[in-house]
């Protein structure tokens, strides 16, 4: 899906989160990258409307995510950084289902639909468990789940990788891999980036390298030094 920023730029309280840019996403796999507080989270925001831009206008597959809010949220989903956090119900089918609510779908269909996404990413064993319960790579896959079955077009996902284990790492890996959606990732697991069609560097609210995986790891690497 198209994603469009046209001289898009966030300023908190007049100081710059995102300078004017101008860009135009549309890989299968794109990666983002920098520093702390380089502004990688206000871009990825201003992609499901969860940030509105200051100045410029930033498009999703034709809408505008300030006019065309609420059908922007519908095709862009976005796995936060602690996606507990983003669990409404306790239990995860029940948290799942949720997300089919207000759909006009009949019992059955959301059962159904559950059920398939559950399967689909093999957690149905963990259908009846309570979320808080559940390790960290089996919490990032029951968010994946969560707002997939929604079926948004792009998924956004905020630093998957962090604090899990190598088993749990690479299971999210081989997950964001085998995504047929649109993937935009942040983070700062490099390795995560082989295979992507696209990076981009942020430093300092700038965009710094817009390039291929190996290409943008290098320029953050001379950029910082290390
Ligand atoms: N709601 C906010 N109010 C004020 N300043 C903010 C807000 N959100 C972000 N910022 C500031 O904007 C800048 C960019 O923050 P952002 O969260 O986009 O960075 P990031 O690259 O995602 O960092 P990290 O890797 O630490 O998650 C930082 O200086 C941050 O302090």
């Amino acid at each position: 899906m198209d994603i469009v920023f046209s001289e898009a730029s966030v300023s908190f309280a007049g100081r710059p989160a995102l300078h004017p840019l101008s860009l135009r996403l549309f890989e299968r796999r794109i990666g983002i990258i920098g520093l702390n507080g380089s502004g990688k989270t206000t871009f990825a925001r201003l992609i499901n409307g969860l940030l509105r831009p200051t100045i410029g206008q930033v498009t999703v597959g034709g809408l505008d995510t300030v006019k065309d809010e609420a059908a922007v949220r519908g095709r862009a989903g976005f796995i936060f950084q602690n996606p507990q956090h983003q669990m409404i119900l306790p239990v995860l089918s029940e948290d799942i289902a949720f997300g089919l609510k207000n759909r006009r779908l009949s019992k059955e269909e959301i059962s159904a639909r559950t059920d398939a996404v559950l399967e689909r990413f093999r957690i149905t064993h963990l259908a009846g468990r309570r979320i808080h319960e559940l390790s960290g790579g089996e919490t990032q896959l029951a968010a994946i789940a969560s707002v997939l079955v929604t079926g948004p077009d792009v998924l956004i996902l905020d630093e998957p990788t962090n604090q899990l284990d190598l088993k749990n790492r690479r299971l999210i890996e081989e997950t964001i891999a085998g995504l047929p959606e649109q993937a935009i990732v942040i983070t700062h697991d490099l390795p995560l980036l082989d295979g992507f069609d696209r990076v981009l560097l942020f430093h300092e609210g700038r965009l710094e390298a817009d390039a291929a995986p190996q290409e943008a790891v290098r320029t953050y690497r001379r950029i910082v030094g290390c």
